[in-house]
């Protein structure tokens, strides 16, 4: 499957978008939660601050962030799923009223941020990078709008080393995922997954396009028996 064009993610998201809690939920028996607080911890937001959550969708890594850096700093999240924008916009005004003014929802598209150089202490990228056209214009755009030694965490699927974590992984995303939303008719959008991971750079190839990008530092650790990952990255 070549690669999907930016008008065919953003249809993905959109359309996926009223099942896309649901589903990461029940596929994820909530685990999803605990990676990105797991993210979080890397980069560390503090009160006051000014962050940034990139490809935020729904919004969960945004809502964290404002938690973090409320009542004085700000959380925005940027993404071009009109829908999923709206669905992040409903679930903060309905169950995080208190910090509303630490939370603001910005349609763009992360290859061309609608943002100025250095303005942010920080940085989130949950389950974006993957999706993205061109990962190095979205690294080197990240890197522009970040201050000078503001961290980033970037979350995404990672391929296990272990062979057998390897197998299970492709079995769950190809016998449990897809066919739980075949059942919502939504087949083509989940069975995307399985081929954006095959071709997502590894590890050790995200941290050689961090340093390409013109970060400082970057590390990568794997997490979820190699299921997951995490880059950390610092301007
Ligand atoms: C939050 C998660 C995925 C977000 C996500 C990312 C995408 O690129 C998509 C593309 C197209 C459709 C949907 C998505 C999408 O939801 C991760 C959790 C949800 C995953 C779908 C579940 C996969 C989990 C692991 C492969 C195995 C977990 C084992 C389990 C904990 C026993
Ligand atoms: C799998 S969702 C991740 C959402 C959220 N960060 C989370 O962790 O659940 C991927 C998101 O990236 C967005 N996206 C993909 N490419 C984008 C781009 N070039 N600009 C802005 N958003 C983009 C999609 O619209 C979608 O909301």
């Amino acid at each position: 499957m070549s690669q999907p064009s930016e008008t065919d993610v953003q249809q993905i998201f959109d359309r996926i978008a009223p099942v896309y809690d649901r589903f990461n939920d029940l596929l994820s028996l909530g685990q999803h939660r605990i990676w990105k607080k797991m993210a979080l911890r890397w980069c560390e937001p503090k009160q006051g601050e000014t962050w940034l959550d990139l490809c935020c969708g729904s919004g969960d890594m945004t809502a964290l962030l404002a938690q973090k850096v409320a009542p004085t700093g700000q959380a925005i999240g940027v993404d071009f799923s009109k829908e999923l924008l709206a669905i992040a916009a409903d679930k903060a005004r309905n169950y995080l009223p208190k910090i509303q003014k630490s939370l603001t929802w910005q349609e763009g598209n992360v290859l061309s941020l609608p943002f100025g150089d250095n303005s942010f202490d920080g940085a989130t990228l949950a389950y974006g990078l993957r999706n993205v056209n061109n990962i190095p214009q979205c690294l080197s755009e990240l890197r522009r709008v970040l201050k000078n030694g503001a961290k980033a965490a970037i979350l995404d699927f990672h391929r296990p080393s272990d062979l057998l974590m390897q197998a299970f992984q492709n079995f769950y995303l190809d016998r449990i995922v897809v066919p739980l939303a075949d059942r919502f008719a939504m087949t083509a959008e989940y069975a995307y997954i399985a081929p954006s991971l095959a071709r997502f750079p590894i590890g050790a190839e995200q941290v050689k396009l961090a340093k390409a990008a013109g970060f400082s530092s970057a590390t990568h650790y794997a997490i979820a028996n190699g299921m997951m990952g995490i880059l950390v990255l610092q301007k």
